[in-house]
């Protein structure tokens, strides 16, 4: 166990440090920070919820020279809600040292952004799409940047995003560190990365599992047509504190969150197709628990730090191993327990097998719950909260009333009663979801030994895959994300 204390940090960052609360350094954190504050390129690869954004965060902040007015480091997010949080935490890397951190993201006013630029930030956190404007509008000036990240590293070197990358990276000197960072680095990609760094050191936490072990991970075969009804019994049962369900498109999320709505639960979608605005507090109000269930499209897989999630519902198989281990990080993070269930139609149990394959991990079957069991756990529900107003009301109050009624009907039937008004009754309101197509598995890239000889080809074969595959490129959250940030 490392302690921040011997990192070998200025005493300013350990006081930072200190005051997020940070004692004992992650691995990756341990692992990495050193060798970043040496100068060395590098891609550090450990699981979800494992403290990667300070594994970059606290070598950069310590790079910056306060005394220069100049942007220093960039940082390169996919979506606009991770450019703002991982802003914010490095704002507060930065606190005691005054390090000026600006995020720069689609959706957002221009010209309010344009004044921010001009007060010298030290650092940019922001989405390709919206740095690659201030770009070309002369408003981005990265001649001093000596430090490039790029988080959610595989993400940021596929097909969606590598020319604006490749752009970016153009406009800034040469000799600088390049640290890549993500929980997933497929081959293919790793080999990519590794032509934009100079000998890269690279870092791996516990290979064995790319998902954390404190992530319950459950498989339950549903038909297309009764996913819905399923996802609502398992929500009854399990009543999550805060949940994610992902669906495969944006209309598929509009439909989930409208038919959740209808049957009472506090909903609302996030995807790339609302204003910014809109985005941004459906999060908050998330966050802040108004709202439990979010319904998301890939645009909320990667990188989101939300706390209290406990369960994560694939609603629809992720497209991609990767994806499946981004979306269900968003639970089970820094250290706490999480519950991960994904929907799988008789016709993908190929896909199921292709995330086990690369996450080296069997999920459980679980067993779609009858009516009954979900009346069971809204039952549990109420009793809880007539226990909790036991032990926590004062009912003083209320006794004369309730030995009057003890005196004309017996204690069970009374508390039965008390029980039923407290229960949700099961809603079955009509609703309505367009069916989804199955995911058919794809061929894994490393299956066949003659083609994994030649690694160049075998990339761009999986590339053109990927671009052939109309489904994916219409639809998923790759290109809803790389969208989002656009204009
Ligand atoms: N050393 C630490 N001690 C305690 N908490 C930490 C430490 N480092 C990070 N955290 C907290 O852990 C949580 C997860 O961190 P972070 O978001 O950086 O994870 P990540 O590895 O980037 O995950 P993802 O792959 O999903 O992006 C955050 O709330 C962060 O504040
Ligand atoms: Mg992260």
């Amino acid at each position: 166990m490392a302690l921040f204390q011997d990192l070998g940090l200025s005493p300013q960052l350990k006081n930072a440090v200190s005051k997020m609360g940070f004692e004992e350094a992650t691995p990756i954190q341990a692992q990495t920070i050193p060798l970043a504050l040496e100068g060395h390129d590098l891609i550090g690869q450990a699981q979800t919820g494992t403290g990667k954004t300070a594994a970059f965060g606290i070598p950069l902040i310590e790079k910056v020279n306060t005394s220069i007015d100049a942007i220093q480091g960039l940082v390169i997010a996919p979506t606009r809600e991770l450019a703002v949080q991982v802003s914010e935490e490095l704002y507060k890397v930065g606190s005691t040292k005054r390090v000026r951190v600006l995020p720069i993201y689609g959706g957002q006013d221009i010209g309010r952004q344009i004044r921010a630029l001009k007060k010298h930030p030290h650092i940019i956190v922001g989405t390709p799409g919206r740095m690659l404007d201030h770009i070309n509008r002369k408003t981005l000036r990265l001649q001093d940047v000596h430090t490039v990240v790029l988080d959610e590293a595989d993400e940021m070197l596929n097909m969606g995003f590598i020319e604006d990358i490749e752009k970016i990276l153009s406009n800034v000197p040469k000799q600088h560190q390049t640290l890549l960072f993500s929980a997933t680095m497929p081959d293919p990609i790793r080999r990519i990365a590794e032509k934009f760094m100079s000998e890269p050191r690279v870092v791996k936490v516990k290979a064995k599992e790319v998902t954390v072990p404190n992530i319950q991970q459950y498989y339950l075969e549903v038909q297309e047509k009764r996913k819905f009804d399923v996802l609502t019994r398992l929500l009854d049962i399990q009543s999550p504190e805060l949940a994610i369900i992902f669906g495969r498109t944006k209309r598929r999320v509009d439909e989930l969150s409208e038919a959740l709505n209808l049957r009472g639960y506090a909903a609302e979608g996030i995807h790339g197709d609302l204003s910014q605005a809109k985005r941004l507090s459906v999060l908050r109000q998330f966050k802040e628990g108004s709202i439990d269930v979010l319904v998301a499209t890939d645009v909320a897989a990667r990188g989101l730090d939300i706390s209290g999630v406990t369960h994560v519902y694939n609603f629809d198989v992720p497209q991609d191993p990767e994806s499946y281990v981004h979306r269900i990080g968003r639970t089970g993070r820094a250290g706490k327990t999480g519950v991960a269930m994904t929907f799988i139609t008789p016709r993908e149990t190929g896909q199921l097998h292709n995330v086990e394959k690369t996450t080296k991990r069997k999920m459980d079957r679980m067993e779609v719950p009858t009516l009954d069991e979900a009346m069971e756990g809204q039952q549990r529900l109420a009793a809880d909260k007539l226990i909790a107003a036991v032990e926590k009301d004062n009912l003083s109050f209320y006794k004369q009333m309730a030995e009057e009624l003890l005196e004309d009907h017996d204690s069970v039937s009374l508390v039965s009663a008390a029980l039923r008004l407290f229960t949700k009754e099961p809603n079955m309101t009509p609703v309505q979801l367009t069916a989804e197509p199955p995911v058919v598995a794809k061929q894994q890239r490393n299956n066949n030994r003659s083609r994994s000889k030649n690694f160049s080809q075998q990339g761009r074969r999986g590339n053109a895959k990927r671009h052939g595959d109309k489904r994916r490129s219409n639809n998923n959250g790759r290109k809803e994300s790389r969208n989002s940030h656009k204009g």
